[in-house]
């Protein structure tokens, strides 16, 4: 994997915005509201109006998205009442796992931020640390207020480098997650309807991947004080705010890691067994990316709808 300082991406940057304008119309070349599709999401962008999909390929810096459940395109369009607000979304994400540079994974944000993003919403699929945040039915969806980011702590942070004078040096995460949208958040569900047991909040852990969590990787971090666990947004989240974009983030859970009862020890349950008095079994979960994949399309929707609306909101209030 390259260092997480190799940053030659940023000198395409303006040859990006000249390439864009010379493919989209006016009223969608500068965008207000960046979104991010996570796993199984780009049905995001499925009802923008006058959308215009740019590939990643046709466009400088960008990578390719080699995973499962995200496309490799950028697509422009209007959201919300009226002549709608421009808006432009990553129809797929970069991973560090999948071999890219942290700066090739952060790149996509710095160029919603030369195209005027001032407020971005950046979605995932995470698997549930939290007992009582069960997946499916009901807290699908988690406003994320915070983060345990172990692979920045320890020295894969993509704003490791050389200081650059447009950025400052030592970027406080106090306020990383915009009040003001996490509000927008649940004000948007209200207005929509939903059940409050639909919304949660709570802090994302970013692990590197690909692996899953094993279970005391998982008790760990939930010890620790996460509430979701996944393997992208928060190099996104950084870049972010150090071009002083505004962040939402909302995870839609797919998976439990954790779940209460999960371990036990052979010897407990062979000695039950022994004296003729089995143990009933221990509920075992074991996540694959098509169930994460499945559970993005089945929640779909909702995570559309929920979007739709603060983008709506987020107009409103500009
Ligand atoms: O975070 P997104 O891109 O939604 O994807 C999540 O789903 C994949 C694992 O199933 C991992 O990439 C994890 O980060
Ligand atoms: N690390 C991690 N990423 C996920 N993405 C979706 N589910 C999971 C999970 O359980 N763990």
């Amino acid at each position: 994997m390259s260092a997480a300082h190799e940053d030659t991406s940023l000198e395409f940057v303006a040859s990006n915005l000249d390439i864009l304008a010379t493919i989209l119309p006016e009223r969608l070349l500068k965008p207000q509201v960046g979104i991010v599709c996570g796993s199984g999401l780009s049905t995001l962008a499925a009802s923008f109006r006058e959308r215009v999909e740019v590939p990643y390929s046709s466009l400088k810096g960008f990578g390719i998205s080699t995973v499962h459940g995200h496309k490799s395109a950028l697509a422009f369009g209007l959201v919300g009442p009226g002549d709608g607000i421009p808006v432009v979304a990553m129809l797929g994400r970069f991973h560090a796992y999948e071999g890219h540079s942290l700066s090739t994974v952060v790149y996509p944000i710095r160029v919603m931020a030369r195209l005027g993003v001032k407020n971005v919403i950046i979605t995932n699929a995470a698997g549930s640390l939290d007992p009582a945040l069960p997946v499916g039915t009901s807290r699908l969806i988690v406003s994320i207020r915070d983060h345990l980011a172990l692979p920045d702590l320890t020295g894969f942070n993509p704003l490791l480098g050389p200081a650059k004078p447009q950025y400052p040096r030592f970027l406080p995460l106090s306020a990383a997650y915009s009040h003001s949208l996490r509000r927008t958040v649940f004000f948007a569900a209200h207005e929509l309807g939903l059940p409050p047991s639909a919304l949660g909040e709570g802090t994302y852990a970013w692990v590197s991947g690909p692996t899953y969590e094993s279970p005391a990787e998982g008790r760990f971090l939930r010890a620790a004080g996460a509430s979701v666990v996944g393997m992208s947004t928060v190099p996104e989240v950084l870049a972010a705010r150090e071009e002083g974009i505004e962040v939402c983030v909302l995870s839609l859970v797919t998976n439990f890691v954790v779940i209460p009862d999960g371990y036990r020890s052979v010897r407990e349950e062979v000695d039950a067994e022994l004296s003729g008095r089995p143990l009933p079994p221990v509920p075992q979960v074991e996540v694959s990316h098509e169930e994460v994949l499945a559970i993005g399309k089945e929640k779909s929707e909702v995570m559309r709808s929920l979007v739709e609306k603060m983008i709506e909101l987020i107009g409103k209030n500009a």
